[in-house]
């Protein structure tokens, strides 16, 4: 036989063509076969596999199937079949845990507390948020806290936690509050034009007024081009968002020149030029009075960016500092992740304090009892304890957050986790968790019969008391990387509610339908109508 170069050639792209096919072949079809056979055979509940798609499909078919329903009244919370369809069937079928498949990937749905513990706690630094995930929120959010794993994310979260302290954020409460009257002023005016009772949509109202307040408390006097920064960003989610599958899954996709590509683009420049032209402006400000006064506090001033840029030089013996192109990334972050999710808890509090008039009723006779007339300020607020228990029992069957996005492991020298939920089965490399804190805030094992039910006297003794694992209520998450902002979001919900009960008494308008429904955080899916009555002179 002759080895002329053309056959040489031939055989080797024959070769080549081969083992392409038999890894497409080992990776789509022979691995996720093999592992789901093993996985079955140790008694795990796994879906079947479907070459290339996985669940995704099934997953999709069932939560399209979910978007149409409504619950009969708000006083039904078994939201989870609206929320959370598809975990919500097989749970039903089949119970907790089980795997399904992410594309090729399993993913282990959790609600164990004790494999939570070791996920997001004793076991943090070994997994990771899934690069899907990681995909979508750094090309909004570039390398904030929120997108930054290992060193890296550890330098920034020594830096930034100094500005969440509760006594740096006291000094916010009279921003938060001015926002707040805004609101109440409009809804007045809507009353008064109604002749004593108006029905207002406030879903989109409380998101206004809380992208107020974040704006005013991330940048203070910079506010006007602060907000109308956050003002793009959160265009710029809504047109990811509309392709969210094609950009976590094609690499290389932003750079394509589609029409929302080219959009994206132009928002992405102008947050940016303007985030840093405030940033730098800030710096600029601080250090020339900082050399005229000869240095000292406060001379970045009392807000977010003021707090995150002081904090800096708290840490720079260590050497820790963020640059600008950081600070402009966790101004992103915080708009991002503190927005939507605070704007959700206070419209889905509302909703239930507008159908249990009775407990509305009783948070307004304890906020008029501590505060009176007067705007609320730092010190009335750890006072306002039912209010607070409100909030609980409301982010326990509302959690803004539905569900923690998937882990993977962080390296491939990781030790394998010892879960109750692998059923004594070493957990697979490749696996990846999710952990629906949904369910696992109707666990009736964890809360007991009355799980489903609206009580927030559960929490009168403090959530320790309320449930029977330290794991079982998480709308913040745990571990080192649990929320950094729940203060500040108290915090705000607080200041907004007890605001809004020292003005009016409201209920929910007939109109109201009850459907809950996921996008990244749980929203009211046709709104939330109240019907306000001012108190005016009653108040005090
Ligand atoms: C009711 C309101 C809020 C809820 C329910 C909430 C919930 C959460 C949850 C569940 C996580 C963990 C996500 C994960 O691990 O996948 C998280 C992380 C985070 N949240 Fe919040 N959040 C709220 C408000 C805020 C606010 C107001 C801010 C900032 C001003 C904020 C900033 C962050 C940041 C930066 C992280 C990432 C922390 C890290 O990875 O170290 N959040 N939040």
């Amino acid at each position: 036989m002759e080895w002329s170069p053309s056959f040489i050639a031939s055989t080797a792209c024959l070769i080549a063509f081969s083992s392409l096919l038999l890894s497409l072949f080992k990776h789509f079809f022979w691995e996720p076969a093999s592992l789901s056979h093993s996985l079955l055979r140790g008694g795990l509940v796994v879906l079947p596999y479907s070459p290339i798609v996985g669940s995704v499909s099934h997953l999709k078919r069932v939560r399209d199937a979910a978007a149409s329903l409504v619950l009969p009244s708000p006083s039904d919370h078994h939201i989870a079949p609206l929320v959370l369809p598809f975990y919500t069937r097989i749970s039903l079928q089949a119970g907790l845990p089980f795997v399904y498949w992410w594309g090729t990937q399993p993913r282990l749905v959790i609600s164990d507390p004790d494999d939570i513990k070791q996920i997001l706690s004793s076991r943090f630094k070994d997994y990771k948020r899934s690069d899907i995930t990681y995909k979508f929120l750094s090309r909004l959010l570039g390398k904030g806290l929120l997108t930054s794993e290992g060193q890296d994310w550890h330098n920034q979260r020594s830096i930034l936690r100094h500005a969440f302290f509760p006594e740096k954020l006291n000094g916010m409460v009279d921003a938060m509050s001015k926002c707040a009257m805004e609101m109440v002023k409009t809804w007045e005016k809507a009353v008064e034009e109604e002749g004593g009772q108006a029905e207002v949509e406030v879903a989109h109202h409380i998101k206004d007024t809380m992208a107020d307040i974040i704006a005013r408390t991330s940048f203070g006097s910079s506010y006007e081009k602060g907000k109308a920064v956050f003002e793009r960003q959160a265009q710029l989610v809504e047109l990811i968002m509309q392709d969210l599958v094609l950009n976590s899954t094609i690499p290389g996709y932003k750079y394509i020149p589609t029409w929302i590509n080219i959009q994206c683009w132009r928002l992405e420049k102008s947050i940016e030029k303007e985030l840093v032209e405030i940033v730098e402006e800030r710096r600029r400000v601080a250090r020339s009075s900082s050399a005229a006064v000869g240095g000292g506090n406060g001379v970045y001033g009392e807000d977010l960016l003021g707090l995150m840029l002081s904090s800096e030089e708290q840490v720079e013996a260590r050497r820790m500092m963020l640059t600008t192109r950081q600070v402009v990334d966790e101004c992103k972050t915080f708009f991002f992740a503190g927005h939507e999710t605070t704007s959700h808890l206070l419209a889905w509090t509302m909703v239930m304090l507008g159908h249990y008039v009775d407990w509305q009723e009783r948070a307004r006779q304890e906020v008029l009892q501590e505060l009176a007339a007067l705007p609320p300020a730092a010190h009335h607020l750890p006072k306002l304890k039912i209010l607070n228990t409100i909030l609980y029992e409301t982010l326990r069957l509302y959690p803004p957050v539905p569900e923690l996005g998937p882990r993977v492991e962080a390296s491939s020298d990781y030790k394998s986790l010892d879960l109750k939920s692998m059923k004594g089965m070493q957990v697979p490399k490749g696996m990846s968790f999710s952990i629906p804190l949904l369910l696992l805030h109707r666990d009736k094992e964890l809360w007991g019969d009355d799980a489903d039910e609206f009580r927030p006297e559960r929490f009168n003794e403090g959530i320790t008391k309320a449930c029977k694992h330290p794991c079982a209520f998480l709308p913040f998450s745990f571990g080192p990387r649990t929320c950094i902002g729940q203060n500040f979001a108290l915090m705000e919900a607080k200041v907004v509610l007890a605001t809004l009960l020292q003005h009016f008494r409201f209920r929910l308008s007939p109109n109201y339908m009850h459907a809950p429904f996921t996008a990244i955080t749980v929203r009211p899916r046709y709104g939330v109508p109240i019907i306000l009555d001012s108190i005016n002179s009653t108040v005090g």
